[in-house]
């Protein structure tokens, strides 16, 4: 199936056509909710798109919204601003590097406390508000992701990133359990550490949720995955604001990753193992406007930046 754009036209002349229009927002929707009834669509929140109250309220509007026309939404969310104040108030230094936090035994131990206890409940209670819908998991539940140590390379120089966890399973079942209730699951992306010879260390690792969900969604076999950030998507020469892209081929963001800075690596690396690991689609959108996710999901247009497979450049 290709959806496209409603024929119906309202007569700007009608006294109706006012009420016409509003029906033609709706049934632009119609194709793409036919199109993903039944599918998952892995949601990764950042922490940077949760910033004010109205912005917060309007993502759980539509996760509900997606869950209502049968999509079955899955929240993987992050909360890197959130953990920033926590670690400032009870005064533990942290750093980034290449787009990771250094995690110390002191900083892992309020990552955890910040991601499960206070942003995953925070999205859980404003789901909630509209039914008994959202069901929070950490990594660590029903043994849902594994990681091993994180190695990464800064400027051709080797980086101990500490309890950093790059995640090497994702192990489903809990999620979709929760799936099949009609539950939406909402994950913060802690992963027990595992050994070279695949044994629980014991240790739990902190791990860059935007990589985490990517590891979700290609694990559910997942239609989509959208990150909502603070930034319109990837610009190809940041920051000229000209230079936006609307969407770009695997292969091609192959080429750029090397090139881009902080955040935005471990967000297109994830947006780039999605798709290698099938997710037909990976977006990046803006947080920032409400309901930047569902524009994204039920219309045409979209917004924001996609990814997709070599040679399916068209949506
Ligand atoms: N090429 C680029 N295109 C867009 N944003 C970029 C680019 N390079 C760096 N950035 C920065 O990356 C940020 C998004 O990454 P990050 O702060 O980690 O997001 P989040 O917390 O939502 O995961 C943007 O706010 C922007 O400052
Ligand atoms: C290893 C690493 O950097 N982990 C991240 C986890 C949270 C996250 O990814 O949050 P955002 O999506 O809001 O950026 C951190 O400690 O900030």
């Amino acid at each position: 199936m290709n959806p496209t754009s409603s024929s119906y036209q309202p007569r700007q002349s009608d006294p109706l056509a006012a009420a016409g229009a509003r029906a033609a927002t709706l049934i632009e929707a119609l194709p793409w909710m036919q199109k993903f009834a039944g599918e998952t669509i892995v949601i990764k929140y950042g922490g940077n798109a949760m910033v004010d109250d109205e912005l917060r309220r309007a993502f759980a509007e539509d996760v509900v919204f997606l869950r209502h026309v049968g999509v079955n939404p899955v929240v993987v969310h992050g909360g890197g601003p959130q953990i920033n104040t926590m670690l400032e108030a009870v005064g533990v230094e942290s750093e980034f590097r290449g787009g990771y936090r250094v995690t110390t035994p002191e900083a892992m131990d309020v990552v955890r406390m910040v991601l499960t206890g206070q942003v995953g409940r925070e999205l859980i209670g404003l789901i909630n508000s509209h039914g008994p819908y959202a069901v929070g998991l950490s990594g660590e539940d029903a043994a849902l992701l594994r990681a091993v140590r994180k190695q990464v390379t800064v400027d051709g120089e080797d980086v101990d990133l500490g309890l950093v966890g790059e995640v090497t399973g994702v192990n489903p079942d809990a999620v979709q359990d929760l799936l099949a209730a009609k539950r939406i699951p909402v994950i913060s992306t802690i992963a027990p550490e595992f050994d070279a010879a695949g044994r629980p260390t014991g240790e739990v690792l902190n791990v860059n949720a935007d990589l985490a969900a990517a590891a979700v969604a290609s694990a559910l076999g997942a239609a989509k995955l959208v990150m909502l950030t603070d930034v319109e998507g990837l610009y190809a020469d940041w920051p000229d604001r000209s230079s936006l892209i609307s969407s770009l081929a695997a292969s091609d963001l192959k080429e750029m990753l090397p090139d881009l800075q902080a955040g935005m690596i471990p967000k297109m690396t994830a947006a780039l193992s999605a798709v290698e690991g099938g997710v037909p689609r990976a977006h990046i959108v803006d947080g920032r406007e409400p309901h930047s996710m569902l524009l994204e999901v039920v219309t045409t247009e979209g917004v924001g930046t996609q990814v997709v497979p070599d040679a399916e450049e068209d949506r």
